[in-house]
C-alpha cells in the first residue's frame, strides 16, 4: 500500500540540477525537503568543476598572454607563477561561491537534510543521519540528482600510483614540469591547455586519430595547430597499456605513436560516470543506459512520480542544462503533486542547445550541426567567416579561428552554429537567442552590430549565406 506522503517532492543531490529542482517547487508552495551526502555543500560546478578549473584558465590565460607580449608591441620579462597565491586566489573565490550557495540551501525555503538516500520503494526512501541513525521519508514525487563521478578506466598499474583526476587539478597539487594527460575531451584539452599556459610541458595521449571529441572536426584541427604552436604534443591514435610510478615519477607504457613516456604528473580525463549505482533504482525499476537515467523531455523516468535532472540523467552534461532540467523536474513534479496532471508542459531541451570548450582559444557548438541537419532531411546553406580576415580578429592576432552558421535553404531559419576564436563562446549567445527565436538570417542581418567587435564575425558569417537565399 503507497504510504501517506510526508512531502510533496523529496530532492535526492544538492548540486546545480537539485537545488535548481528544490528552489522552483518550493517557489510554487509545495512542501519540499533536499538531500544531500557530501560536506561542505556546493556540488560539482562550485567545488571542483567550472568554477575552479575556470579560475585557473583565467591565471594561464593571463601568463600566456604576457608571454605572447612582444607580438603587441610590449617588452616584458618571463613572467613566474606564484603556485601559492593561485592557489589561495582559487581557495577564496570557491568559498564566496560555496557560502553564497549554501545561504541559499540553508534560507529554509525547503527542509535541507545531510545523508545519503536511496529508494526502498517506490514512494520511500532512506538515508543515514549524522549520528548514523537510518530515517525513511515518503513523498507524493521525487527529484533524482545526484550528479556524477570521474571514470578511470582500469589500466594495469594505475590504481596504485597518485594519478590526477580533474578533483585533483583544481587544488593544484603542484606545477608538474611535464604533464601527461590521457584523454582530448573537455577536461582533458581545457587542462592541457591550462598547464600548457601555466608552464607545463604537455602530452596528450588520444585514443582516435582526432581530438575534441564530438565537436565539428574543423575546430579539432584548427585547436590541434594551435596547440602545437605552443608545444603541446599529441599521441593519437595510442592506448595507454599500463603505468609505473617510482620517485615521483610516471613511466607511461604506450601502444601506438609512442612507446612509453615520462611525466611527472598524470592526469586521467577519461570521461565521468552516472552516480546512480547506489539508489536502489533497478529495484524499483527506473530504466538506466550505462548507468545514466533515461528522461524524456520532461525529465520524468520510467516512473511517471519520479524525475531526474543533471549529470546524472543528462545527455549533455553542462551546467546551464543540469539547471533548466532541475527547474523543470521540480515544476512538472509539484503539478503531478498538488493537481494529479500527469500530462505535465515543461520541457528541458532546446534547439539552441550549446556547449562551449574554454581552451585557448575557446570552441563552441549551438544547435543542430550540418550533420544533423543532413540526416534530417533539412537542405542547408552554410556561412562562414574566418577571423583572420576580420577586423577585430586581426586586432587580437588570430590567425586560425572562424565562425560557421548553417540556416534552411528553403526559409533562411538559421538552425545551427559552430566555431573557435578569442572569446567566441561569449559573443555565441546572440546567435544562440536568435536559433532558439526560429530568426532568419535576413532579419539577423537587420541587427547591425558595433564596429570593431569579435561578435561581427557571427554577422559577416550569416551574410555570407544569406547572399545564397532565395530572394523572398
Ligand atoms: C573539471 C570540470 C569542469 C567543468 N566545467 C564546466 C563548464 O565550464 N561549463 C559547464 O557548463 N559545465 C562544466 N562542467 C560540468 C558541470 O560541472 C556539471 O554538469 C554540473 O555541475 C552538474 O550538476 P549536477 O547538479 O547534475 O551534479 P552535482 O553538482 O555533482 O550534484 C550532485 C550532488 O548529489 C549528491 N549526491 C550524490 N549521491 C547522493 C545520494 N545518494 N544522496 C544524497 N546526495 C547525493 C552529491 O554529493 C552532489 O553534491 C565541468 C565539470 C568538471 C568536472
Ligand atoms: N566547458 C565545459 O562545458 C566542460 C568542461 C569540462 C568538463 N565538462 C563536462 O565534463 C564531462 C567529462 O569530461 P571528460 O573530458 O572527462 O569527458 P569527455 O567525454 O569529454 O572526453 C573523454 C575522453 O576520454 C577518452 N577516453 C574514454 N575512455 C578512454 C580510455 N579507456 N582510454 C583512453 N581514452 C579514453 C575519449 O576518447 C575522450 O577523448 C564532459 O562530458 C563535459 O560535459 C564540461
Amino acid at each position: 500500500m503507497k504510504p501517506t506522503a510526508s512531502h510533496d517532492l523529496i530532492v535526492i543531490g544538492g548540486g546545480s540540477a537539485g537545488h535548481a529542482a528544490a528552489r522552483t517547487a518550493a517557489g510554487l508552495g509545495a512542501k519540499v525537503a533536499l538531500i544531500e551526502s557530501a560536506e561542505p555543500l556546493g556540488g560539482l560546478c562550485i567545488l571542483r568543476g567550472c568554477m575552479p578549473s575556470k579560475t585557473l584558465i583565467e591565471t594561464a590565460n593571463r601568463m600566456r598572454a604576457i608571454r605572447d607580449a612582444a607580438r603587441f608591441g610590449i617588452r616584458v620579462a618571463e613572467p613566474e607563477l606564484d603556485v601559492d597565491a593561485l592557489r589561495d586566489r582559487v581557495r577564496s573565490l570557491v568559498s564566496d561561491f560555496r557560502q553564497h550557495r549554501e545561504s541559499e540551501m540553508t534560507s529554509g525555503r525547503y527542509k535541507l537534510l545531510h545523508g545519503s538516500a536511496s529508494f526502498t520503494s517506490e514512494h520511500e526512501i532512506e538515508f543515514a543521519t549524522e549520528k548514523g541513525e537510518s530515517r525513511t521519508l515518503t513523498a507524493t514525487t521525487f527529484v533524482i540528482a545526484t550528479g556524477s563521478t570521474p571514470s578511470v578506466p582500469p589500466i594495469p598499474g594505475l590504481a596504485g600510483t597518485p594519478y590526477w583526476t580533474s578533483d585533483h587539478v583544481v587544488h593544484l597539487p603542484f606545477l608538474p614540469k611535464h604533464l601527461a594527460v590521457l584523454g582530448s575531451g573537455a577536461i582533458g584539452m581545457e587542462c592541457a591547455h591550462l598547464f600548457e599556459g601555466l608552464g607545463s610541458q604537455v602530452t596528450v595521449i588520444a585514443r582516435g586519430d582526432s581530438i575534441m571529441g564530438k565537436m565539428d572536426p574543423e575546430i579539432g584541427t584548427v585547436i590541434e595547430a594551435e596547440s602545437g604552436d605552443r608545444g603541446i604534443r599529441f599521441l593519437k591514435k595510442t592506448d595507454l597499456k599500463s603505468v609505473t610510478y617510482r620517485q615521483n615519477h610516471f613511466s607511461l607504457s604506450l601502444e601506438g605513436a609512442a612507446d612509453s613516456l615520462e611525466a611527472d604528473a598524470l592526469l586521467v580525463a577519461t570521461g565521468r560516470t552516472p552516480a546512480t549505482a547506489h539508489l536502489g533504482l533497478e529495484g524499483i525499476g527506473i530504466t538506466l543506459e550505462d548507468g545514466r537515467i533515461l528522461i524524456d523531455d520532461r525529465c520524468t523516468t520510467s516512473l511517471s512520480h519520479i524525475f531526474a535532472a543533471g549529470d546524472c540523467a543528462s545527455p549533455v552534461p553542462v551546467v546551464h542544462l543540469a539547471v533548466i532540467q532541475g527547474e523543470v523536474a521540480g515544476k512538472n513534479a509539484i503539478r503531478l503533486a498538488k493537481d494529479g496532471h500527469r500530462d505535465t508542459a515543461a520541457v528541458w531541451n532546446r534547439k539552441s542547445a550549446m556547449s562551449g570548450w574554454f581552451t585557448e582559444p575557446q570552441c563552441v557548438e549551438i544547435g543542430m550541426s550540418e550533420k544533423e541537419a543532413q540526416e534530417k532531411g533539412i537542405t542547408v546553406l552554410t556561412g562562414r567567416k574566418d577571423y583572420s580576415d576580420q577586423g577585430k580578429g586581426i586586432i587580437t592576432g588570430c590567425q586560425r579561428g572562424f565562425v560557421k552558421v548553417i540556416a534552411d535553404a528553403e526559409n533562411g531559419r538559421l538552425l545551427g552554429a559552430c566555431g573557435t576564436g578569442p572569446l567566441v563562446i561569449e559573443t555565441a549567445h546572440i546567435l544562440q537567442a536568435a536559433i532558439e527565436l526560429g530568426v532568419s538570417a535576413q532579419d539577423y542581418l537587420a541587427i547591425p552590430h558595433y564596429h570593431p567587435t569579435l561578435a561581427e564575425a557571427w554577422h559577416r558569417a550569416v551574410a555570407d549565406l544569406a547572399d545564397r537565399l532565395p530572394v523572398p
